[in-house]
């Protein structure tokens, strides 16, 4: 029988403060089950990058079932800090990722099926006998030649805004001690659902080109849950060979209220309002300038240029 040794690569802050909160008793149980384990504890913000880069030098390697005592990382935080590691080791897809999720949205988590709860996240790895692969999202930014690979979702327009809005707010720091990042999402929603005005858009899905004038949200997605929570695309699985793209056109402000509802309930697909896209290879183009998000991370207010197509990347649940 294969044994392990764990990685736990910790983000001291995430989830203000849950994924430090957790360990202890991470650490008790990994004794009881006698896995012999290193942790990292990030010291500030970007930190748990070049504990990557050394683990990557030193310790991690390929999925190999013949070794005696396999290397496994773990990471322990929220969704920003999986998007950090991931991206560091987008060379190396075959080294698996275990998470346990002790972020305030924990999307990712959500969505390919990874317990919300750290200590079943925790017996799930444990249990599990061989990594799986998921596919990703692998974004091209044509105006700064930057490849960044997504987890959850990368989107221009509302989402976007929300997400600066979101970071920036100090409310979000007090929101997250009490489990509230959703309820957080949507108060930054409801005062930019005013602001956010319509843009031109071509986006081209699979090789055919379709254009909106007035696109309000335009979310590529790779599992349903964006904000916390909101299921944008409940049919989006992280299992298939596809990236699923959600375009909602700016309309009256009465009715986009009366869309929210429905996205809680999950029908909002039924609305003529809300295009739902399915493809392998996605590009969005357009002259205006306007806000993206990658994973809850900001991008730079540039016109639109960016290529989507998929990646895969072994992980450990
Ligand atoms: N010790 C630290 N102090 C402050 N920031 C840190 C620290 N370690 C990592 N970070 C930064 O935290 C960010 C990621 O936070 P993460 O998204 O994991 O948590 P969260 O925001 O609480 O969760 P969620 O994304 O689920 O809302 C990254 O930008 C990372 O560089």
């Amino acid at each position: 029988m294969q044994l392990f040794e764990w990685h736990l690569l910790v983000n001291q802050n995430a989830g203000a403060g849950k994924a430090r909160k957790i360990m202890p008793e991470i650490i008790k149980k990994l004794k009881e089950y006698k896995i012999k384990y290193k942790c990292y504890y990030t010291e500030h913000a970007g930190h748990e990058k070049r504990i990557v880069t050394q683990l990557l030098n030193q310790t991690l390697v390929p999925y190999d079932k013949e070794l005696p005592v396999f290397p496994l990382l773990v990471v322990v935080g929220g969704d920003g800090t999986l998007h950090g590691v991931v991206n560091m080791l987008k060379k190396f897809p075959e080294i698996p990722i275990g998470y346990i999720p002790g972020g305030s949205g924990n999307d990712f988590a959500r969505g390919v099926g990874i317990p919300n709860n750290p200590i079943e996240a925790m017996d799930k790895i444990v249990q599990t006998k061989k990594p799986r692969s998921l596919y990703l999202i692998n974004s091209f930014l044509n105006r700064t030649k930057k490849e960044i690979i997504g987890l959850n979702n990368l989107g221009v327009g509302l989402d976007a805004a929300v997400v600066r809005a979101t970071n920036a707010s100090k409310m979000k720091s007090s929101l997250n001690s009490v489990n509230m990042g959703a309820f957080s999402y949507l108060s930054n929603a409801f005062g930019i659902l005013r602001k956010q005005k319509g843009f031109p858009i071509d986006i081209t899905v699979n090789g055919r080109t379709h254009h909106f004038n007035n696109a309000y949200l335009c979310t590529v997605t790779n599992h349903p849950y964006f904000g916390g929570g909101l299921a944008l695309d409940p049919t989006a699985t992280a299992e298939n060979e596809e990236l699923n793209l959600i375009v909602i056109e700016k309309i009256a402000l009465y009715k986009i209220m009366a869309l929210i509802p429905k996205l809680l309930k999950k029908t909002h697909l039924a609305s003529p309002h809300v295009r739902q896209f399915k493809g392998q290879e996605i590009k969005l183009r357009s002259t205006s300038r306007e806000f993206g998000q990658i994973d809850g991370e900001e991008l730079r207010k540039d016109p639109i240029d960016i290529d989507f197509s998929l990646t895969s990347h072994l992980f450990w649940f």
